[in-house]
């Protein structure tokens, strides 16, 4: 069985973070690992408090990990300060594990921050050169290429500028744009879209997540990077068309393990061009 690891906050309501990871990866018949960074009292709507693991503590879980598990893909998220990110940087130089899938989470989709914005320099220098793929969302890619994205355009240049600091490829996701769900990969040389019809839902808590631990898991399967996010962009869309109204704010998406492995009967249709 593949195995694969998720670095992420723990989100107690179950929608995002680890929680979410877990469950997609469980979907996708893989073998779940997790080391927590943060602890986040959160649900739906909002944000309590956070609490930090301590950065030997991150050290350690990473540790016991890979000291006795192979890993074939590793999923990144919610690192909130910049002693989480070294702990974690440091761990990936020594381990050097294939299939890095860094989510740059910034903030919560009720706009609460998850990651401390004195950070983002050191998420550069010092966590994204590990990155395979990075998948920023539209805001998360202004902030980190320093330019504002209007258009389909703009989204290229950020994908372009956030290649130049050493990730092997970046996937901008237009799920905060307008019009259809339109998702755009870089790999240095050419650029490749991923379209989904936009679904009319508030319930989109985790959504991120969900895509990013998707694409790890189609990694760690054997999957090329396009084939990987094109699986993952299906399995998002289905989670997202069938996701629940639980809580009082953004319900969380839906692993519907039949869904899935039933070839996304009532699933997505995902466009891909170059
Ligand atoms: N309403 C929607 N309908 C269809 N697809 C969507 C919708 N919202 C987001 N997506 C898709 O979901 C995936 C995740 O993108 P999104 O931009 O929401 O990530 P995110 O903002 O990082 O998520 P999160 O808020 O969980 O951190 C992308 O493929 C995006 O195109
Ligand atoms: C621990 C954790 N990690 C990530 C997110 C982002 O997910 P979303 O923006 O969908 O709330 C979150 N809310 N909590």
């Amino acid at each position: 069985m593949k195995k694969v690891l998720t670095i992420a906050g723990s989100d107690c309501s179950g929608g995002a973070g680890i929680q979410a990871d877990l469950k997609t990866f469980s979907a996708h018949g893989v073998f779940g690992m997790s080391v927590i960074v943060s602890v986040v009292a959160e649900n739906t709507s909002r944000v309590i408090d956070i609490q930090d693991v301590r950065p030997d503590m991150i050290e350690k879980q990473i540790d016991a990990v890979f000291e006795d598990i192979d890993v074939d893909a590793v999923k990144i998220g919610m690192l909130s300060q910049p002693d989480c990110m070294e702990a974690v940087a440091g761990k990936l130089k020594q381990y050097a594990p294939a299939n890095i899938v860094l989510d740059p989470v910034m903030y919560a989709k009720n706009g609460c921050p998850l990651m401390n914005p004195d950070a983002i320099d050191t998420l550069i220098e010092k966590v994204i050169p590990f990155a395979n793929l990075l998948t920023p969302n539209i805001p998360e890619a202004e902030k980190i290429a320093g330019m504002s994205i209007h258009n389909v355009e703009d989204m290229k240049k950020s994908a372009e500028a956030i290649y130049r600091m050493g990730c092997k490829n970046v996937l901008v996701k237009g799920g905060h744009a307008s019009g259809s769900a339109l998702d755009i990969l870089f790999d240095g040389e050419r650029f490749y879209t991923f379209d989904a019809q936009r679904i009319d839902t508030k319930n989109t808590h985790g959504t991120g997540c969900t895509y990013s631990a998707a694409i790890a898991s189609n990694l760690a399967l054997g999957c090329s990077l396009q084939e990987a996010v094109h699986r993952a962009k299906e399995y998002i869309t289905t989670a997202i068309r069938h996701s629940l109204a639980i809580g009082k704010g953004h319900g969380p998406t839906h692993h519907f393990y039949e869904l899935y492995q039933n070839g996304l009967k009532n699933g997505a249709e995902i466009n891909n061009g170059q």
